[in-house]
């Protein structure tokens, strides 16, 4: 009796967030390392299906890094980073394009309808989803200045066309983006999937953009978690070396996302069990959320 009472209260507190979305749109982004359990692909799909199953409008966005990784290093191709973005050259943007349409998308997709959910997988190239020219990437060098890279076939999103998103939700079905991007002359393009969230977030003017990754969220130097960034903190965050890596595109792309209007972004820990319906329905606040 006590166990019915105490889930009856779980529910009770779940109502207000659930009224509160019903109807609006969040955006999750799916990391590559949130993907590696079994027990995660479940929840994390069962945790889609009930958001989609209350009415929320569900849009998935999935990564792929260590998936894409494994793969170059079965064809004996080195990559590097710069700045959290994988160099992409044209053997490399095959491999890319190959893992994240032909592979990882099949398989967020498969996780999700096995459970019972109807998602749909598609890429920036579909419909013209998501329209790149190439990215520079901007470096600070040792004296100060600033240096524009090449770092070959990544993409920087100027257009979103959303068209396609609105079919599929108005067919009921639940998008799941892979993260690559076409350029007016059909050239393929490898984007960060934090990035992809967050402009998809934006142009569907979300309530909320969630990233799912293998951390409990943004450390400071200490390695303490910070449960809230004041968005004006991020650009020093990142000059001064307490945000590197891969967590520089997660927390920009938060920030850009809060900038053209989305509610709230959440960086969260895949690793938990039902990570999202927690940071959602529950006042236990998980993870790192970027204020506006
Ligand atoms: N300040 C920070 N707080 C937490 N993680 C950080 C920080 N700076 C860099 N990182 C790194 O960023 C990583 C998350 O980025 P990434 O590996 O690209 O994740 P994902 O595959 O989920 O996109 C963490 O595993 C951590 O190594
Ligand atoms: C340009 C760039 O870096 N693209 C990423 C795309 C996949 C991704 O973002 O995957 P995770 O979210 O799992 O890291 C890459 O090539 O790894």
């Amino acid at each position: 009796m006590q166990h019915l009472i105490e889930k009856a209260s779980t529910l009770m507190e779940a109502l207000p967030y659930i009224r509160r979305f019903s109807g609006k749109t969040i955006v999750i982004k799916y990391g590559g390392h949130a993907m590696a359990e079994e027990k995660l692909r479940k929840s994390f799909a069962l945790d889609i299906i009930l958001l989609k199953y209350i009415g929320i409008n569900t849009v998935v966005v999935h990564g792929g890094g260590p998936q894409i990784n494994e793969t170059l290093k079965r064809y004996g191709i080195v990559s590097e980073f710069v700045k959290g973005m994988r160099v992409t050259d044209a053997e490399t943007m095959g491999v890319v394009e190959m893992v994240l349409t032909g592979q990882v998308n099949r398989e967020v997709v498969g996780y999700i309808n096995q459970h019972g959910g109807r998602a749909a997988g598609l890429s920036g190239k579909d419909g013209n989803l998501l329209l790149c020219e190439k990215l520079l990437q901007e470096i600070r060098r040792e004296d100060g200045g600033v240096e524009m890279v090449d770092i070959g076939f990544v993409g920087d999103v100027v257009e979103v066309n959303p068209a396609i998103l609105q079919t599929l939700e108005k067919g009921g079905f639940i998008p799941v983006i892979a993260p690559v991007g076409v350029g007016r002359d059909g050239q393929s393009y490898n984007i960060n999937a934090d990035v992809v969230a967050g402009k998809v977030a934006a142009a569907l003017g979300a309530e909320k953009l969630i990233l799912l990754t293998d951390v409990s969220g943004v450390k400071n130097k200490e390695g303490e978690l910070l449960s809230s960034i004041p968005l004006a903190d991020v650009p020093e965050l990142i000059d001064n070396g307490t945000v590197t890596g891969g967590m520089i595109p997660k927390v920009t792309c938060c920030t850009d996302a809060l900038a053209a209007g989305v509610k709230k972004a959440h960086i969260v820990d895949g690793r938990i069990e039902h990570a999202i319906l927690l940071e959602i329905f529950t006042n236990v606040g998980i993870g790192t959320e970027i204020q506006a």
